[in-house]
């Protein structure tokens, strides 16, 4: 049974926060928080990476050329990471998480929140990364958060101004850890949809994906922006069949993180995508990624959950038979994943002339029932 805890409403920046995992992200989300006044551990597994980061204030593997802030700290014993520790944010690759919790389970306090700063499912189980917190760690969900949003680390690491959502099924949770996770050249939202802002983190690395396979073969804009159009449609059905609310995936952590990703180079997933439409194979590019690509991971879980709620989700197909070799990857065709001869999704009407072939439509249409019959909106970010 989950410990119930009740949580701390914060209103100063703690004692010490943690970050687990120094990669790209988990370095970067520590200068956020440094740079927005938090007093900052990292956990690093590798020793020599921490004592890097402790005497040179670099991170010279993942974040090449940036100066971290001089308070960082950082360390390879989990224990001293995270003893003491108002918050814990967690940034390793997803399919890792369930391995580490075990060793982390009987140093969280009690009071503690923890964060997700990842953007996977688990194989297996088809588990959102909260979920597999609040399994591993026997954790309160009112003590949990995600975060996510259009977050390319090396982008924000070089200061330039971003946004992000946190979203927590507490708000005060949420706001707490905003509240940290704010300075000068990153602000964080808050909302309580944590189904649609998880999801829309897993779903646009997918969609990511995908752009960088027609991009790796050698197609333009129109088909881009075909891609991006219906995959957010795509991403849109299958979040709102497992309780997401619209107004999440038209925001910043839907499609504001699918456009960043969509169309930055410096995306691992649209990098991986790239080099299968180039004609490399799955295994070569899982052998030349130095980074973690999540959406490689993903696309079966997600297809599976997908499948179990009726979730059509063509292009998402595609990335996967692309991933398996039996697709070519200049096969890859948005405009002919449907059998309906309506552009699903573009056209409103009142339901009366939405014909066979539309379950893509359907969520807009509850979505637009819903707001004329005066339902409630998420709160958004
Ligand atoms: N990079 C980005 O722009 C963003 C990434 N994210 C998400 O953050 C998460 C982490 O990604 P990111 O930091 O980019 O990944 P990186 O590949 O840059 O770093 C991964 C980190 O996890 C560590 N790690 C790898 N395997 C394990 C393991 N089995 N147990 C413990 N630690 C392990 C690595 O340690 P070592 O160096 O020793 O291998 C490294 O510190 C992902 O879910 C990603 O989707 C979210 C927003 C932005
Ligand atoms: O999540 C990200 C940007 O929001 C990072 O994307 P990649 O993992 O594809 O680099």
């Amino acid at each position: 049974m989950a410990r119930r805890n009740k949580v701390k409403v914060i209103d100063a920046p703690p004692r010490k926060v943690t970050i687990l995992g120094a990669g790209s992200w988990g370095t970067t989300f520590g200068k956020i928080l440094a740079d927005g006044g938090a007093d900052v551990t990292l956990w690093a597994r590798r020793p020599e990476l921490a004592r890097e980061i402790n005497e040179a204030k670099r991170n010279s593997d993942y974040l090449p050329g940036i100066n971290l802030p001089p308070s960082i700290r950082a360390t390879a014993s989990l224990e001293a990471a995270v003893n003491g520790a108002a918050m814990v944010f967690v940034s390793i690759p997803s399919q890792s998480l369930r391995s580490n919790l075990d060793a982390l389970k009987p140093l969280v306090s009690d009071e503690a929140i923890v964060i997700s700063l990842m953007k996977g499912v688990e194989k297996g189980t088809g588990l959102r990364m909260s979920q597999v917190l609040e399994q591993g760690l026997d954790i309160d969900r009112e003590r949990l958060a995600v975060a996510s949003g259009p977050n390319l680390a090396l982008e924000i690491a070089k200061e330039q101004p971003t946004a992000a959502v946190i979203a927590s099924d507490n708000l005060a949770t949420a706001e707490a850890v905003a509240m940290v996770a704010t300075n000068r050249y990153f602000r964080s939202f808050v909302n309580t949809d944590v189904v649609g802002t998880e999801f829309g983190g897993v779903l646009k690395n997918l969609i990511a994906v995908a752009i960088g396979i027609v991009d790796g073969v050698g197609y333009g804009e129109n088909t881009k922006a075909s891609i991006i159009t219906r995959g957010l449609a795509e991403m849109t059905a299958f979040a709102m069949a497992y309780g997401a609310h619209p107004e999440t995936m038209a925001g910043l952590a839907g499609l504001g993180d699918l456009i960043a990703t969509s169309s930055s180079p410096l995306s691992r997933n649209n990098t991986a995508g790239r080099l299968l439409g180039q004609g490399y194979s799955f295994a070569d590019v899982v052998g030349r990624m130095q980074q973690t690509a999540e959406g490689l991971a993903s696309v079966a879980p997600i297809l599976t959950l997908a499948a179990a709620r009726g979730v059509d989700m063509p292009i998402v197909q595609q990335v996967s038979q692309v991933l398996a070799g039996t697709l070519n990857p200049r096969d890859i065709a948005p405009h002919l994943t449907t059998d309906s001869l309506e552009p699903q999704g573009e056209r409103p009407n009142d339901g009366r002339q939405n014909r066979g072939g539309s379950a893509l439509w359907r969520p807009f249409q509850r979505a637009f029932n819903q707001l004329r019959d005066g339902g409630r909106g998420s709160s958004g970010d």
